[in-house]
């Protein structure tokens, strides 16, 4: 259900790309580039940090949230997609142990 959702939400950000900046916060995301969406992914990635290590559950689930929405947004942007990521973890399961280096090659 979970997987299901981040599909759905991921054709919606597709969908906003062109659309009118007033109204869809994700259509301002893109108008304003990709160092400005990168740039929300680090600040969201920093409060996500802050909340795990103050061990708040609620503030991690709202901050992880925000952060995987500017993370797909950033793909989105780069003309990625969360297959492009499903087929790197699936990648990396097939690579044999625990070795970072294998897992880290194109
Ligand atoms: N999942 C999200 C989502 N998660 C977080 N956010 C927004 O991300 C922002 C994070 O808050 P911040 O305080 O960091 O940002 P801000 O101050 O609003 O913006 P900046 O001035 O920092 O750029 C908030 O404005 C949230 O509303 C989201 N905005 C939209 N969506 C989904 O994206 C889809 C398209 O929505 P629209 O863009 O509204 O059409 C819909 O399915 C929405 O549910």
């Amino acid at each position: 259900m979970a997987e299901d959702f981040l599909n759905t939400l991921e054709a919606t950000i597709r969908e906003r790309r062109g659309a009118d900046p007033t109204t869809s916060y994700t259509a301002k995301l893109f108008a304003r580039g990709r160092a400005k969406i990168a740039q929300k992914v680090g600040e969201e990635a920093v409060e996500t940090v802050i909340a795990a290590v103050a061990d708040d559950r609620d503030e991690l689930v709202s901050e992880a949230t925000d952060l995987l929405f500017h993370l797909m947004v950033l793909l989105a942007d780069a003309g990625l997609s969360l297959d492009d990521i499903r087929a790197e973890m699936v990648r990396r399961e097939g690579v044999s142990g625990i070795d970072e280096k294998a897992a880290r090659k194109p």
